[in-house]
Formats: structure tokens, sequence, C-alpha cells
């Protein structure tokens, strides 16, 4: 096992607390260095200990990219913000141009986490009250897997105690060293409640009537489950089954005290590397078939299906339009594929582009969030349908959620396929893109399938 040697620790402190006498405010140490191979999800776990409600899981979906976070070391908010999503970077930016990082960073260097709730304009309730609508977090401890490599990195702040960094090189320590620990398993479910699922099927039938009446085209409505365990649930055995079973999807977790925001999306919103960005339009589903024929007919029977391939188009006109403002050369083939996950499969198109100088990674989002596969079309009129008609609270469901780096490069997806633990429950959501020929009771078998992968992931089926 390599640690981190206490004099680089202090070092680099001594070096920031100058720095920050000189500038008047606290500086970031950020010390990065490559260890041996450690299993992420084994690390997540080992963190409980000292970081049990401060814990962050990320894997992109070929896992050649996955981060877990431990503790908190700065935390950045944008309140009352009108574009949280500048507000977010700008503190990033400014935090981060004082930082004293250690040579060897091999490029990975202080990364933040966080997301955006669905609509910070929408009525909030309790459910959500841990989750801000702009919420970032800089860990105390990352540990980074790129490429089959793997990085510590440790965060800390000028002002901090000695004490504190001989905490920090001891937790370092254990949370590295490989002894083995308990396994865990799911706890079982007592109760599923689908919450009001009539009046959802006829809120599905208003929206198609003014879809109808051309007042829009698309609008995306989604419903909550809520499920009911024996005991707490642990999430380090919920994440291995979503990592298990959810092929072809990013796995998230951000756990805030004793809740937890977590799930298995296959939707990315945009990646941005130096001026390389990728998105996708993922829209219209069908299921998967239980043998090879049968799920050939069902692919080929979605991509030949007006109504879903409409569903889809509004997605691809809106990337395409939104990134065509503020990058060159967007691309897209000319006809979806088919993206298949273990329940369910869906129209997907790629989309790539260079963006122009000035283009920002909280830009991207911003132009972008929410597309028509979790928002509608045009966007305004349908986030106000969906203010009107839909029942929950989305908080962070369908929001971005992802990370930023020191170069302000990063990757957000679309967080859904997700629910929110709290202790002895569990909030899932699933939505559903509506356009003019929907039918609410396929659609409502849509939301059922969509709800498979986080309930699998618990340990229950439907017919709880
Ligand atoms: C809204 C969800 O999924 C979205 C809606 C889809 C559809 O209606 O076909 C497909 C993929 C997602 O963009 C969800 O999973 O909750
Ligand atoms: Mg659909």
């Amino acid at each position: 096992m390599i640690t981190i040697p206490f004099h680089h620790i202090v070092s680099l402190w001594e070096e920031a607390k100058v720095k920050a006498a000189s500038i008047n405010q606290s500086v970031l140490i950020s010390y990065t260095k490559k260890i041996e191979q450690q299993d992420p999800l084994h690390f997540f776990q080992k963190s409980e200990q000292f970081f049990e409600g401060q814990r962050f899981f990320w894997s992109n979906p070929d896992h050649s990219h996955m981060m877990v976070g431990a503790g908190v070391t700065a935390e950045f908010t944008a309140d009352g913000e009108d574009d949280r999503y500048h507000a977010i970077e700008t503190q990033w930016k400014r935090f981060i141009r004082q930082a004293i990082c250690n040579e060897d960073t091999h490029s990975i260097g202080p990364v933040m986490y966080g997301g955006f709730s669905f609509d910070p304009k929408k009525d909030k309730t309790k459910l959500w009250d841990q989750f801000a609508d702009a919420l970032f977090i800089l860990p105390t401890f990352m540990l980074t897997k790129v490429e089959g490599n793997t990085y510590i990195t440790i965060n800390y702040l000028s002002d901090c105690d000695e004490s504190v960094l001989k905490e920090l090189v001891m937790q370092e320590e254990e949370l590295l060293n490989r002894s083995s620990i308990k396994h865990v398993n799911t706890t079982s479910i007592v109760k599923c409640l689908e919450m009001d699922p009539m009046e959802w099927k006829e809120s599905i039938s208003k929206v198609t009537e003014k879809i109808s009446d051309g007042q829009m085209d698309k609008v995306v409505l989604a419903r909550e489950l809520r499920v009911l365990f024996q005991d707490k649930v642990n999430v380090t055995p919920v994440l291995e089954n979503l990592m298990e079973e959810q092929a072809n999807s990013y796995l998230f977790t951000v756990e805030r005290g004793t809740d937890c925001f977590l799930g298995a999306t296959p939707e990315q919103l945009v990646k941005k590397q130096g001026n390389k960005v990728q998105s996708m339009c993922l829209a219209g589903s069908i299921a998967r078939g239980e043998s090879v024929e049968e799920d050939a007919q069902l692919g080929s029977a979605l991509l030949t299906d007006e109504k879903n391939m409409h569903e889809h188009d509004l997605v691809v006109q809106m990337i395409r339009a939104s990134l065509e403002k503020v990058c060159e050369n967007v691309r897209t083939p000319s006809e979806p594929n088919l993206y298949k996950m273990k329940h369910i499969q869906h129209l997907h198109t790629p989309v790539t582009a260079e963006s122009n100088d000035g283009c920002s990674l909280s830009g991207l989002i911003k132009l972008l969030h929410p597309t028509p596969a979790l928002g509608g079309f045009p966007q305004e009129i349908s986030l106000q349908t969906i203010r009107e008609v839909e029942r929950l609270d989305r908080g962070w469901y369908a929001g971005p959620l992802g990370w930023m780096d020191w170069k302000e490069d990063g990757e957000f997806v679309v967080a859904i396929r997700s629910g929110l633990l709290q202790e002895r429950e569990a909030s899932l959501f699933a939505g559903c893109g509506i356009v003019g020929d929907s039918d609410p009771e396929s659609e409502y078998q849509e939301t059922q399938i969509k709800f498979r992968p986080m309930l699998s992931a618990l340990g229950g089926n439907l017919t709880q």
C-alpha cells in the first residue's frame, strides 16, 4: 500500500498558510497520488466508518471512469441566483484559482461533484430538504479510477489545525488498507405504494388534449413509487446490484446525511473535455424481449413506430439547435439506433460537437436542461404544464448530476432510473414522454418498466 507521506501534507499546508495570509482567504490544498489498484465499491464501503452520509459514487457505462468521494471539504450552493449553473461554476473557478496542488497530480487534481434540481420554480416539499436546487461538494478524499489506473486525492484547507492533518493521514491509511469488510445484504421490502396511478393516467389524457389542440408538442410526466423496508437500507449492496444488473448505464450516488439519491441512468446530458463536446438524445421506449427473436422484433418495431420516432425526433432537434448556438460541427447520425438495458430499450442518437471559445460546461448545461426527453417541447410551456399537473416533487430526479474538474471539464447525466433513500423508505421516480397519440395505459406500462432497475436493485418487484 502506498500512502501519502506526512511531511508532504505538512509542507503543502505551510506553503498554503503563507499564501492564505497574503490574499486574506483560506486556500485549498489538493494532493493526488497514484496508488495500487483499488475496487471503488470496496473503498465506498470502507469510507462509511468515517464518512457515512457524506459519500459519492460515480461510474460511466463502461467503468473506464469511476470516482468515489468521501467527506466534505467545501460546499457550493447557489440559492437565489438567477443563473444557478453559472453561479456554481464561478465559485468553483475562484476557489480553484488559489489552490495549491502537488506537482504529481497526474492531471486528476481536485474535482467537485453534485447536481441541480429538475425545476427550481416548482413548489417544494420536505422530501428533498437535503438536496438544494444547486449543490456541489469538494470531498476530503476522492478515489479515481481512470483507464485502469487508480489515484487518491486528499483535499484540505489552509486554515485547518495540524491535528487535522494527522487525522487525514490516519484515515487515508485505514481507507486504503485491504482488510476485507463484512458483506452486507439488502433489507427486505415490506410494501410498495403507487402514488395515485389513476390520477396520473387522467393527467395524461388532459395533456394529450392540450397537445392535440396545438398548445405544445410533448410533455414528460413522471410519477412516484413509495417503497417501505423492514430495516434501514444500506446503500452499498444496492449499488452493487445496480452495477451487476445495469450494463450500459452511468451509476451515481450522492449521500446527504440520512438521505441518499442514487440510480443507474443510461442518459448522458453533456460531457466536455477541452473543446470536445458530447451529448445524447434518448427517448422512445419499448420492453426487452424474452428471447433473442422477440427482442429483435420489439427493437425493429420501436425503430419504425411513428409515435416513438416523433418523441425522439423532438429531442434531436432541440439538442442540435441548442448546441449549434455555442459549438461548431454538431454531428448526429441521420437515424437513431437502439440502446438496450436489462429491462428496456430506447431510441438513441449520439451527438458530438466542438465548442467555441468561451463556451463553458455550465453554459452547456443551461442551454440543454431540460431537454424534451425530460421536460417537453417547447420548453417553457411544457415546464409550466408539469408544474400544474404533476403531483410529485421531482427534486433531483431528472435533473443534471455530475462532476467538474479543475480545468472546468466534466460530465453530467440526467438523473433518471433513480430513487431517494431515506432510512426505511424510498421514493422511486419514472416518467415518459407524452405526445398527441399517447395512450394513458401504455404510458403507465412504460413507467412500470422504468421502475424496475431501482426496484430490482432494492430486492423487490412490482407485485409487492
Ligand atoms: C423520464 C424517463 O425517461 C425518459 C423518457 C423516455 C420515453 O418516454 O421514452 C425515454 C428515456 C428517457 O429520456 C424516466 O426514466 O423516468
Ligand atoms: Mg416514451
